[in-house]
Order: C-alpha cells, then sequence, then structure tokens
C-alpha cells in the first residue's frame, strides 16, 4: 500500500512546482524562454533554487507590473497622459494609489485598494497593543530591587498607564498623564521615582530626590503606603508630611534626610520655609497626583511658592484622572517646556470604565431618606460608600442610622486628623460596612472591594460624579454606583450623559420603598441631638445646594421644602438663611446650549 502521507507530499510538492511554472508562463514569457536554457544545465536542483528564488522575486516585481499593466491598459483607452505618469513611476510600489484616475472603474479599485491597506494597517496595530497588552513587568526596564517588590505585591503586568509612561519617565521626560480612576496612576509614577533614587545611589545626606504632591492627607498616606513596598528592598528612605500632624516631629525626620517625599502642598511650604537643614536642592523628579484638585482645593499660591524653591533642573510629572483647565493652568506653573502627553482612554467611548455598572433613581423630593434606608437594608452584606453635599448632613446621618440600627463610618473635613486615618484605615481593611462621607473621599483614596457608591446629593460637576464612582471597580475589579435625583435636577443626566457617563434608570417601585417615615418622624421629635441635626443638616443642604455650580438645574426655588424636611425627618420645616456670598459662585450660565459648550471644551481639553 502507498503511504498517504508520502503521496499528498509529492503531490504538494508538484503542485508547489506547478503553480510557480503556471504563475511564471502566464506572468514572465521572457522568464520561461531563459529557464528553458537553464535546464540545459548540469546541476539542476542548484538551479532550480536560484531560479525559484529569482521566480519570488520576479514574480513580486512582475506583479507590480502586471497591475500597473492591466491599469495602463484600461488607461490606455481614457487617459494617454495617466499612463505616461504610470510608465514614468514604475519603481513606486504605491503608484496605482497615487495616480488619481478620471475612470470611475479603476478610482473604485483604488479605493478598495486604499480601504485594504488601511485594514491591514489597522489590523497590524492592533496586534501590535496586543502584544504590548501582554509585556509583564519583568520585560520593563525596571531593577531587579523593584522587580522583586512587584512580585511580592504579586503584580505581574502593567497597566497601561504603567506601560506607557514608566519607560519615558526614566528617560527622564516631563510627562502629562490622564488615565481613568483606578487604572494605577500611583505605581505609575512610584516605580520611576524609586529607580532614579537608586540610581542616583540617593543617601539620607542628599535630601529629597523624588517629590510627590497630592492634595488629600488620605491620599498622602495612601501613597506613603505604595512608597513602602515598592522601596522595601533599596536602601533609600522615604517620609511624609501632611497638615494636621506634629510638625517638629516631621521637620527632625527632614533633617535626617528623607529621599522621597510625600506631601500636602500647605505643609511642604510650611517646611521649606521654615525647617532648617531640609535639604531639596538634588531634587530630581517633582510628581503632582490628582494635579487637578491640587488647583481645586485653593492650593495655587502654595504651589507657586513651592516650585520657586525647587531646583530648576528637575523632572516635572502630573497626573489625573479627569482634565480640566486647571490641569493647563498648573502645566504654565510647572513645565518648562510641553511635556509629553499620556492619554491612556483618550478614545474611549466613556468616561467611566466599562467594569462600572452605573444608574440613577428620580426619588419624590420627601422619600430620598426612606430610598437610602431601604437600599442600605437590603444591602447588609455590602461595602457601600455614601456621598452627601454637607458635613453637617453625614453627621446628622451617621447619628440617624446608628438609632435606626444601621452600623456606618464617616469621614469629613472637619474630623481630626487622627480620627480621620484610623475611619480610613478601618473602612479599608473592612470586608462590608458604610462609610457617610462629603467630597473628601471622592478623590483618589484606593478603598478595596467598594461594591456600592451611592450619591445621595449630587455632585457639582460630572468630573465629580467620575472621581466619586472612581472608588469602585477598581484595576478591573466591579462595581456598582447610585446617583439619587429629585425630579427637578433630572437636567444634570443630560451633562453626565454629554461628560460620556453612561447611565440607565434604576426604578424603585413606591411598594417597595420601606415605610418608616411616623416612626421616624416620632423619634427625632423626642430626641433633642437628633431634631438639632435634623435641622443643621436640613439647612446646609439647602446652603449646598444654593451654591450649587450648575444653578440652572440647580434651583433652590425648584425644590418643595416642606417637602425636603420630611426627608429629613422632620415634621415642620426650619427657617432658612442663605450665605451671602453664595451668590458669587452663582453660574454665569443661562442655558443648556451655553452650559453644554462649556462642558464640551472642558471634556475635549487635553492638553
Ligand atoms: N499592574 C497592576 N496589576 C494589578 N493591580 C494593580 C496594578 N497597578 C495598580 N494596581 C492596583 O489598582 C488599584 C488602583 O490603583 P491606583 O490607586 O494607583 O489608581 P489611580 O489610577 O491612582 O486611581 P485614582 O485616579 O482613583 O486615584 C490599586 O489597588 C492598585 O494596587
Amino acid at each position: 500500500m502507498s503511504n498517504p502521507r508520502k503521496r499528498n507530499h509529492s503531490k504538494k510538492e508538484k503542485n508547489k512546482n506547478k503553480g510557480a511554472t503556471i504563475q511564471q508562463n502566464q506572468q514572465q514569457p521572457k522568464k520561461r524562454r531563459i529557464n528553458k536554457n537553464q535546464n540545459n544545465n548540469a546541476n539542476k536542483t542548484k538551479q532550480n533554487q536560484q531560479q525559484n528564488k529569482k521566480k519570488r522575486n520576479q514574480n513580486k516585481t512582475n506583479s507590480n507590473k502586471n497591475n500597473r499593466n492591466v491599469q495602463q491598459n484600461k488607461n490606455n483607452n481614457n487617459n494617454k497622459n495617466q499612463n505616461q505618469n504610470q510608465n514614468n513611476n514604475k519603481n513606486k510600489i504605491n503608484n496605482k494609489t497615487k495616480t488619481k484616475s478620471n475612470n470611475p472603474k479603476q478610482k473604485q479599485n483604488q479605493q478598495k485598494n486604499q480601504n485594504k491597506k488601511k485594514t491591514k494597517n489597522k489590523k497590524k496595530k492592533k496586534a501590535n497593543t496586543k502584544t504590548e497588552k501582554e509585556i509583564t513587568f519583568k520585560q520593563m526596564p525596571i531593577i531587579s530591587q523593584i522587580q522583586l517588590s512587584l512580585e511580592q505585591q504579586g503584580f505581574v503586568k502593567p497597566t497601561e498607564i504603567q506601560r506607557r509612561s514608566i519607560p519615558p519617565f526614566l528617560d527622564g521626560k516631563d510627562i502629562l498623564g490622564n488615565a481613568k480612576t483606578g487604572s494605577g496612576k500611583t505605581l505609575a509614577f512610584m516605580i520611576p521615582c524609586a529607580q532614579l533614587l537608586h540610581k542616583g545611589k540617593f543617601q539620607p545626606r542628599n535630601g529629597v530626590g523624588a517629590l510627590i504632591i497630592a492634595p488629600t492627607r488620605e491620599l498622602v498616606l495612601q501613597i506613603m503606603k505604595v512608597a513602602e513596598y515598592i522601596m522595601a528592598n533599596q536602601p533609600q528612605t522615604f517620609g511624609h508630611v501632611i497638615g494636621g500632624t506634629d510638625k517638629s516631629e516631621e521637620a527632625r525626620k527632614l533633617r535626617n534626610g528623607v529621599n522621597l517625599l510625600v506631601a500636602t502642598p500647605g505643609r511642604l511650604l510650611d517646611h521649606l520655609q521654615n525647617t532648617r537643614g531640609f535639604v531639596i536642592r538634588n531634587l530630581q523628579c517633582f510628581v503632582i497626583d490628582e494635579a487637578d484638585r491640587v488647583l481645586e482645593n485653593g492650593f495655587e499660591e502654595e504651589l507657586t511658592q513651592i516650585v520657586k524653591y525647587l531646583p530648576k533642573k528637575r523632572q516635572t510629572v502630573l497626573f489625573s484622572a479627569t482634565q480640566t483647565r486647571r490641569i493647563k493652568d498648573l502645566a504654565k506653573l510647572s513645565f518648562k517646556e510641553k511635556p509629553m502627553y499620556i492619554g491612556v482612554h483618550d478614545d474611549q467611548n466613556e468616561a467611566t470604565v466599562e467594569t462600572l455598572e452605573q444608574g440613577y433613581v428620580i426619588c419624590p423630593q420627601d422619600k430620598k431618606f426612606l430610598i437610602l434606608f431601604t437600599f442600605l437594608r437590603r444591602n447588609k452584606n455590602k461595602k457601600i460608600i455614601v456621598f452627601f453635599s454637607s458635613v453637617n448632613s453625614v453627621k446628622y446621618h451617621y447619628e440617624l442610622l446608628q438609632y435606626l440600627d444601621i452600623d456606618a463610618m464617616f469621614l469629613h473635613g472637619k474630623q481630626k486628623q487622627k480620627v480621620r486615618t484610623n475611619t480610613f484605615n478601618n473602612f479599608v481593611q473592612a470586608t462590608e460596612g458604610i462609610l457617610l462621607c462629603t467630597n473628601i473621599a471622592a478623590r483618589g483614596l484606593d478603598i478595596p472591594e467598594i461594591d456600592w457608591i451611592i450619591q445621595v446629593d449630587p455632585p457639582q460637576k460630572p468630573r465629580e460624579y467620575i472621581h466619586r464612582v472612581g472608588r469602585t471597580a477598581r484595576a478591573g475589579k466591579c462595581g456598582k454606583a447610585v446617583l439619587l435625583v429629585l425630579q427637578p435636577e433630572l437636567d444634570f443626566l443630560k451633562y453626565l450623559r454629554l461628560a460620556k457617563i453612561p447611565l440607565n434608570e434604576y426604578e424603585i417601585p413606591e411598594s417597595k420603598i420601606e415605610d418608616i417615615q411616623s416612626q421616624l418622624e416620632a423619634m427625632i421629635e423626642k430626641n433633642y441631638n437628633l431634631k438639632a441635626l435634623a435641622i443643621d443638616a436640613f439647612r446646609s443642604f439647602f446652603n449646598a445646594y444654593d451654591s450649587h455650580f450648575l444653578k440652572e438645574i440647580f434651583d433652590v426655588n425648584k425644590l418643595h421644602k416642606d417637602k425636603i424636611a420630611r426627608s429629613f425627618g422632620l415634621t415642620f420645616t426650619p427657617q432658612l438663611h442663605f450665605a451671602k456670598n453664595n451668590k458669587k459662585k452663582k453660574s454665569t450660565l443661562h442655558n443648556f446650549e451655553q452650559i453644554k459648550n462649556k462642558f464640551k471644551k472642558n471634556i475635549n481639553m487635553k492638553k
């Protein structure tokens, strides 16, 4: 019996040769004659090999020639000039696409070829990005000490912002980095900072070599935790300075030499001005995290002063999850030359991550608390962050929930730093629980495993919304967010959608809302403290509302004050006194078009 494999193989070979000859016959009549002569030669195999090579090369050229010939023949009838043009440009591979024709058929072909090329290029690009995405930290130019730290943390692959910004950062480039919340920006600047310190063989007496500024104390402490594990295997020192803590102790540490310093702007400036022996002249890189918020928090003056103390020859890097005009201002303030812009999610259709499921609930004005209560009762084993617009609202709801047997923690800017830090750490470690907070917790905080973000009071801007919901669905994990909106606020959803935030409506049937209104009112009526807190919270809610950026939508006159009072558990409506200076904050925009344009500008601004 013949071996089928073998047979196939020889068939294949025959066909291969056949194919070559047929091609040759069709395309290279001249060449065939040469072949005949060559066949007389003694060393057939060698010649065949050479011949095949030539064939391949010539096939290529000939196919190009043929293409041109076909084209030329067609064109002969229509366009002599064009033919000439083509003949003159025989060597140009893209001749076909470059030469414009009046012949519609030819035009069609040209278009087809162009499209084919485009798809090919796209596929190539996609394949490249795919392989880039497969890159591990091990394949990056990162020193072994940091590789070890990453390994100890179980980090294998860099996120996109890390993959794209670490190499230029290590090359000494100034960078303006922009990536969604939870995309790993901290490591993107921490790894290069630690590596530059190592490369510069920094010792304590050299002082600060890498300076990182962040807008809040919590964020500084969180960045410190990343510094702790990234720098665990190298001798360089690291530390932090933040407001609300013992300044003299910080000064002592700075004098002893801190190579990587993480700081809030106010306290840093204080040390720059007053702490003797604080060495900053060897600074290599200056990083600002949550750059837009740094300016938003009113740190512009501090920052201008800080920059004056820093050596001019240094690297500057700004990172943020959202782009604003303020970033532009900050860039002007801190960069000498135009920085390299790395925008990871610029071309995506959504401003929030895909793993986030988000929506809104339209609340009757007197039922906001009942809806919140129902939700919290139904999600007892979850880890939830609830945002309010004022400190008083946080305080009141915390007390109220305690009375209703719902345990929670709270975080706001009027707490002592120690309490704030403890609460934050406790909530980080908790596997379930509720954190009631103001916007203090909206930015940058990396609290693991958050299941839900509830926004009881609306954010000022879409950007604030993005940061709030960005506390969940971090590093590829899933998360959910819900915004409670009142009927008069529905237009706000337009702005959120304009800012590429995909929203669904979540409906809660009235029958499902736990009706504890009468117990609530009775309880508050009896409890002096709770009643006082409720009144303060009610007033603060209106003050915050009145100072809302989008005055046209968040208009106190559109609210039903009695109903709002009921949602605070009050049986009466307290007098309202609006803060006078709120008038200044009023938006000067008067219609949707104006606001839309303003938002569009903000959203589209990249550099
Ligand atoms: N390469 C990585 N692999 C796996 N997890 C990572 C990686 N890089 C960072 N993470 C984790 O992702 C989470 C988010 O990181 P990080 O806090 O740096 O995000 P961010 O972009 O600064 O977010 P935000 O804008 O909200 O401040 C952290 O828990 C971090 O440990």
